[in-house]
């Protein structure tokens, strides 16, 4: 038997423990907060975040970082990404030094733009190989619920990401290795910007035409990003690309699909962050990826237009997928008889 912890007793957080508790991992989580730890604890239940879920009674929840790191072989990390680094200085001490660390976090640092791995391995000094991510389409109400699913794991030691998937594999949930960490990672921090775009147009009124424009030039979108920073094609095809592409842009669950609907319904994005009582990782992430696009010559039309409808300089019904042609492409594109937008 495996024992994990997990950090954060979020929506994700809580029921990625369930997942590990019914794979058979003697699992813990840490929480910010005295009530929530008492009541996965006690009574089996996380109602400020996942009401109505009963939880196994074999986990457990504390807020002490020693308590709930003690023996850990495996440490899950769900927190929201701009809050990480702080978290990671809170439990250092408290974290057995051959544990195996993995994100579950889909966000980008603001500031140095890294991605939570990495912010693993900077600020703890942990070695890339004993480091892994785990993402993919996981809408933690349907995972809490049993509602079979699916995640790539992903570490630059692909021997471990296979222990890690083999260990988190339950009777609901299927989990894939791959030692694409860069693909993985990136994956799930570019689906949720182009979720704020779908829900900014389903906002608009805007129907299944417009958001199927949006999601498929979105995938072209996100996986040049991600492929033009190291990461691997096929990934973005995969769980952590398309897969977590569709299910976030789908659902209205989707807190990034919220916050965009209410945007493209014309609240201002103070008010929508106030609405919001649950982490939207893409408004955060919509800043430091059109940094790296830009640091890397990768053009992201969909998601700029997202930052400018977020900063209240775009009216968000004229967002569109249309792209001006450049001279050279409408050149290209006459010899070749046209349309060389897939
Ligand atoms: N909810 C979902 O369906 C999924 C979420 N994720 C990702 O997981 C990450 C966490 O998301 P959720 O659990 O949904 O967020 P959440 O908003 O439900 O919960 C965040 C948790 O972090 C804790 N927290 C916040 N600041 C903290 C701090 N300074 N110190 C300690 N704890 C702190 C909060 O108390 C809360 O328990 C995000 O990156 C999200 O994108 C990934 C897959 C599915
Ligand atoms: O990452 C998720 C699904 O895979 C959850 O999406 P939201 O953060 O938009 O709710």
């Amino acid at each position: 038997m495996t024992r994990a912890a997990v950090i954060g007793a979020g929506s994700w957080g809580t029921t990625f423990a369930k997942v590990l508790a019914d794979a058979g991992c003697e699992t813990t989580v840490l929480a910010r907060r005295r009530e929530i730890a008492t009541g996965i604890q006690v009574r089996h239940a996380n109602d400020d975040y996942l009401p109505g879920t009963v939880l196994p009674a074999s986990l457990h929840a504390t807020t002490d970082p020693a308590r709930a790191l003690a023996g850990a072989e495996l440490v899950c990390l769900s927190v929201p990404s701009q809050r990480l680094r702080s978290v990671l200085a809170g439990v250092r001490d408290a974290l057995p030094r051959d544990a195996v660390i993995m994100s579950l976090i889909k966000g980008l640092e603001r500031g140095t733009q890294l991605r939570m791995s990495e912010v693993v391995i900077g600020e703890l000094g942990w070695a890339p190989e004993r480091v892994a991510v785990l993402s993919g389409p996981n809408i933690a109400r349907e995972i809490a619920a049993e509602q079979p699913a699916a995640a790539a794991v992903a570490s630059a030691d692909g021997a471990l990401a296979e222990r890690i998937a083999a260990c988190v594999t339950n009777r609901y949930f299927s989990a894939f290795a791959n030692d694409d960490v860069i693909g993985t990672e990136y994956g799930g921090v570019l689906k949720n910007l182009i979720a704020l775009a779908v829900g900014i147009v389903s906002g608009v009124g805007y129907g299944e035409n417009t958001k199927a424009a949006i999601i498929t030039r979105g995938l072209d979108e996100i996986s040049r990003f991600a492929v033009a920073l190291g990461g691997h094609p096929d990934t973005m095809t995969g769980l952590a690309g398309l897969g977590d592409l569709i299910a976030t842009c789908e659902s209205t669950l989707s807190r990034n699909h919220t916050a965009g609907r209410l945007l493209g319904e014309g609240h201002p994005l103070d008010e929508v962050v106030r609405r919001m009582q649950q982490t939207a990782e893409g408004i955060g992430s919509v800043r430091p990826v059109l940094d790296l696009a830009r640091e890397h010559g990768v053009d992201m039309p969909i998601v700029s237009q997202v930052s400018l409808v977020l900063e209240g300089r775009m009216n968000p019904a004229d967002l569109t997928v249309h792209i001006a042609p450049r001279n050279e492409d409408v050149l290209t594109d006459a010899r070749a008889g046209g349309g060389r937008q897939r």
